[in-house]
Order: structure tokens, then C-alpha cells, then sequence
């Protein structure tokens, strides 16, 4: 049963905000290679890690880990919005991982913003194109599990895709790598940004326009030396892809929160779901990281990434 992954950076920033024109050319030409080696793997199953941005998902119910059996795009960022094609394997997938020990909530009614729909609208043209399984991965909201239960995530999901009836599974992650956008944190909000934090579901039309036009300036502000926000960084993000390219994921296991937060912003924790993306291909048997692409978009707030892997043995 052949199993694939692709890996991607995702930024809602894309479409509003233009890096030079030859940036987004190499970028759409990598877009365009994605989509072939998935074409050319054609999944039956597609398993789609990734977070979200307090447009689902809110502290007033904070898993680390939550399976959509059934899911619907907000359409945040111009995303599409609308229902997934969720697989009908995703209850047998969560039943399964909960009995390999990874305490993952369950949800028949997930809302995923564009971490989840910009990825199934570059990939596949839309949402409900190919039949997924939305798996979230807390990767905003501090306190954040130890990463190695991350890892161990994606290893049950892997072992657990091997006995679901479709034959061929891809991996997806979605999100990182370095990056520091102006993603509010519950320590040190205001009152108004804590409620927000806490319960923001259903914002006005003019409350998603305000925080959607802040955070496309944001990326303007770095791309142009006028931000104070952490830069990317280029060396870390390198890094990180040589310890996925090598297979090496149990050294995530030493990896602090703090250490990612220090090293390359907040939001560099979306990696985690490139590392159950990967781990789960892993449980699944030795792959090759058969294309790597990195370059850092400050206009897109995005240490940007593309890779594909395949199994050793394909
Ligand atoms: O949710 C937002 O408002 C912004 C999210 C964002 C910005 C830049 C890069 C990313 O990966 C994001 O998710
Ligand atoms: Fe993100």
C-alpha cells in the first residue's frame, strides 16, 4: 500500500502581498511540481495536517490534537470556504490512534481556516476535490504539548493508515517554517484581544477585514526593514529540513517550545505538523525526501517550503 508526503509553508499573505515577480514565478513553478507528483501519485486518501489562527479553534476548548470527522472552511484570506470531503475512514482513524495510546479529541463539527483550505485550493483546486482527513494541531496556543507528542502523533496516524481501506495515503502538512506574524498571545493581551482569544468565533465583516489588513501590512513592514518583528531565519529553517530529510524526527524530541520561539518566532511551531506529517510516513516505512525547495518571503511573513517524499522501497 504506497503512502507519499508533501510538505508545505502555507501564508494567508499570498495573493495580497508580491515578492519580486521572479519569486512568485519560481514559487508557482514549485506549486506546479507539487501538484504533479501528486497527480502522479494519485491518492485515494489524502491525511491533512495543520493548525489554525483562533478561527476554529479558541481557549475556551484548547486540544493539542483534534481529528475533523467532518469539517468546514471559514474562508478566511480569500481561501475558499465550504465544506471538506471528509473521508468516512476519519472515525476509524481517531478510533484507532485513541487505542494506540495519543489522547486526539474528536470533532463532527471542525471549522479550519486557511491553514487547512489554501493547501486543498493549491493542490487539489478546492476543498472537496480529493477525500481528506483533517487532523489539527495546536501550533498557536500556548501551552503547547512537548513536541515529541507531536511525533508520536503522526506515528500512531501512520500506523493506523495502514489498516483503513484506501490503498493509497498522502501525508500533507501544512504549515511553517520560521515565521513571526502578529498572531495575538493570551499572556499579556488586553481584556478585548483575551475575549478574542477566548471566544472570537463569528467576527464581524469589519473585525476580519482590521485584522486581516493588519497582518498584510505586517508583511509589507518586513519585507521592507520597517518591522519589528522577528526575521526569518533562513539557517534554522535549513536545519530543521536536513533533520526531516535525514529521517532523524526522534531529535524533535529535544526540542524545547522556547527554543522554537527564540530561534524562529511563534510561529515557527507549525513545523509541527511537517514533523506528523513525516512521522507518519516514517511508521509507515524508510522514505527519500525526493524534492526540497526553501526560500525565505518576507513579504508573505514565510520561510517557504515545498518538499515531497516517497517511500525507499517505491
Ligand atoms: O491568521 C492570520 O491572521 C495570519 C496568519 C499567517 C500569517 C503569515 C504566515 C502564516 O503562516 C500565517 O498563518
Ligand atoms: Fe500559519
Amino acid at each position: 500500500m504506497p503512502v507519499a508526503v508533501c510538505a508545505l509553508s502555507h501564508s494567508p499573505l499570498i495573493g495580497f502581498n508580491h515578492p519580486a515577480k521572479a519569486v512568485e514565478e519560481r514559487v508557482e513553478k514549485v506549486f506546479e511540481h507539487a501538484r504533479g507528483f501528486i497527480a502522479a501519485f494519485d491518492p485515494d486518501l489524502v491525511v491533512l495536517f495543520a493548525p489554525d489562527h483562533y478561527n476554529g479553534f479558541f481557549y475556551d476548548m484548547m486540544p493539542p490534537f483534534c481529528i475533523g470527522t467532518r469539517a468546514t472552511a471559514l474562508g478566511d484570506y480569500d481561501t475558499p470556504a465550504g465544506e471538506l470531503s471528509v473521508a468516512k475512514s476519519a472515525r476509524t482513524l481517531a478510533k484507532d490512534v485513541l487505542a494506540a495510546g495519543i489522547d486526539v479529541a474528536v470533532s463532527e463539527r471542525m471549522y479550519v481556516d486557511h491553514g487547512f483550505a489554501q493547501p486543498l485550493q493549491l493542490l487539489f483546486g478546492g476543498l472537496d476535490r480529493v477525500p481528506v482527513i483533517p487532523v489539527f494541531i495546536n501550533s498557536v496556543a500556548a501551552p503547547l504539548c512537548p513536541v515529541g507528542r507531536v511525533r508520536q502523533l503522526g506515528t500512531a496516524i501512520g500506523h493506523a493508515s495502514a489498516h483503513l481501506d484506501e490503498q493509497r495515503v498522502l501525508f500533507l502538512g501544512s504549515g511553517g517554517l520560521s515565521h513571526d506574524p502578529p498572531v495575538p498571545q493570551l499572556e499579556n493581551a488586553t481584556e478585548e484581544v483575551a475575549a478574542r482569544l477566548i471566544d472570537g468565533r463569528n467576527p464581524t465583516p469589519e473585525e476580519r477585514a482590521r485584522r486581516q489588513a493588519r497582518v498584510i501590512a505586517s508583511g509589507l513592514d518586513l519585507a521592507a526593514g520597517t518591522s519589528s518583528m522577528q526575521p526569518i531565519n533562513p539557517e534554522w529553517d535549513q536545519q530543521f529540513l536536513d533533520v526531516v530529510s535525514a529521517g532523524e524526527l526522534r531529535l524533535v524530541d529535544g526540542w524545547s517550545t522556547e527554543w522554537f520561539a527564540e530561534q524562529a518566532g511563534h510561529s515557527s511551531h507549525e513545523v509541527r505538523t511537517w514533523i506528523a506529517a513525516y512521522a507518519a510516513m516514517a511508521a509507515r516505512g524508510k522514505y527519500v525526501m525526493n524534492y526540497r525547495f526553501y526560500e525565505p518571503v518576507p513579504e508573505w511573513v514565510a520561510g517557504f517550503a515545498v518538499t515531497t517524499a516517497v517511500s525507499a522501497d517505491a
